[in-house]
């Protein structure tokens, strides 16, 4: 038995039950949570080139620790390698390795590990357990809950992938110190957006402090992470399959994955969901849906973490990547914007006004 303080976060999902776990020194832990929620004999710990390093060792020594076989399967870091060929390395290695279907995939690493493993072991002999283990902070706040996982195609992000929840999420925040202050910096676009659809005290507390700041305190971190876990479980365990409220945690992304894929990916997700979340609201604005005031905090919200406000990315390459995204529903597409801040709405737009968005939203940043 541990006496390891963290911070429990439970998740009831309609598929799954799983607790997320908030702390420090996670990463010692993570062979009896995993033993505990997901059982099994073998344990492949999937991590990429950065991540494998710094922190496989600890992971795998845990694991082993609590009676795996364990497995180490690598693939290269960055967005880039979300596609279907490393996913398809992937579950070759997880064969060779002598996976079976009461086995553990424990995703070791930031958004991009943890959703393509999640995704091979969705797929893996139809379907085996994943145990997220969160390492960049978008991972802890947003990638490693819910049960979303995907792989990019050509035609645009996630485009290819399942829902599995997790067994359990382990995110252990010390291992944020390895984390560049840009990527900390990227990361935060999610927490910013988990402020604006459902908590106004959350914005205000990262406006007047971004969690990026130097010499953040531990603690304080461990509490707004889980903070920002429970907005997300909320809204998932809601609408698991994303058939209505779930849209909402796709506030900036129509646009903002339009632009990150027209970088090829140079730019990071959060980044550009804070573009996106700007553009959106100037819209949104605009049209009188809400208040140039709601628009402006957004604005100084992203401003103060130092993400951009919006994007010289051509209106009809905008349009391209939205019109190719899951939230098109024949001649519409569904698109995400605030009220005021803690509180959105989903707008069903014919694509001729999600171009009147787009040209009122984008290039249009006054300050
Ligand atoms: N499934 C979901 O619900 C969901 C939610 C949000 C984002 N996403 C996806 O997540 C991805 C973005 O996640 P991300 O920002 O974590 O990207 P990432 O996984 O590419 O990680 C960013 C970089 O940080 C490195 N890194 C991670 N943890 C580190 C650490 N502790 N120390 C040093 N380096 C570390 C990685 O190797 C990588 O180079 C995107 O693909 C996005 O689409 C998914
Ligand atoms: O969990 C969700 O639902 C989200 O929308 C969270 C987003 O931050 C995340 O980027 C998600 O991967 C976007 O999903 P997509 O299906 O719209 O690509
Ligand atoms: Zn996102």
């Amino acid at each position: 038995m541990s006496t390891r303080k963290d911070t429990v976060v439970p998740v009831r999902t309609p598929s799954r039950s799983y607790e997320v776990h908030v702390g420090r020194g996670m990463l010692d832990e993570v062979g009896r949570l995993v033993r505990e929620s997901a059982g099994g004999e073998v344990a492949a710990v999937v991590t990429d080139s950065n991540v494998g390093p710094l922190y496989a060792e600890r992971a795998l020594s845990s694991l082993a620790a609590a009676g795996y076989r364990t497995a180490l399967v690598s693939f290269p870091a960055g967005e880039r390698s979300k596609r279907l060929s490393t996913l398809g390395d992937v579950l070759e290695s997880l064969a060779e390795e002598g996976l079976g279907r009461d086995d553990v995939v424990v995703a070791l690493g930031g958004g991009v590990c943890g959703d393509m493993a999640g995704l091979a072991a969705a797929l893996y002999q139809r379907g085996c357990k994943v145990a997220q283990v969160p390492t960049s902070l978008l991972a802890m706040v947003d990638s490693s809950v819910g049960g979303k996982t995907a792989v990019d195609l050509e035609a645009g992000k996630n485009l290819a992938g399942a829902f599995l929840q997790p067994s359990v999420v382990v995110a252990d925040v010390d291992c944020l110190d390895t984390l560049s202050p840009e990527l900390l910096r990227d990361s935060c676009g999610e927490v910013i957006k988990h402020g604006v659809i459902a908590d106004e005290s959350l914005f205000e507390e990262v406006g007047r402090r971004p969690l990026s700041s130097a010499g953040y305190p531990k603690d304080e971190l461990v509490r707004v992470v889980a903070r920002n876990v429970e907005i997300k479980r909320d809204v998932v365990v809601a609408d698991e399959r994303e058939h209505g409220l779930r849209q909402t945690l796709n506030f900036g992304h129509t646009i903002g994955h339009a632009i990150e894929a027209a970088s090829e990916f140079r730019l990071g997700h959060g980044t550009c969901v804070a573009a996106g979340m700007c553009c959106m609201s100037r819209a949104a604005a605009a049209k009188g849906w809400c208040s140039q005031q709601t628009a402006r905090a957004v604005e100084r919200v992203v401003a103060a973490h130092g993400l951009p406000l919006d994007t010289d990315l051509d209106h009809d390459l905008i349009m391209h990547f939205a019109t190719h995204d899951k939230k098109r529903h024949g001649d519409s597409v569904n698109v995400v914007v605030p009220r005021r801040i803690g509180s959105v709405e989903i707008r069903k737009t014919s694509l001729g006004e999600l171009r009147e968005l787009v040209d009122l939203g984008c290039g249009t940043c006054p300050l």
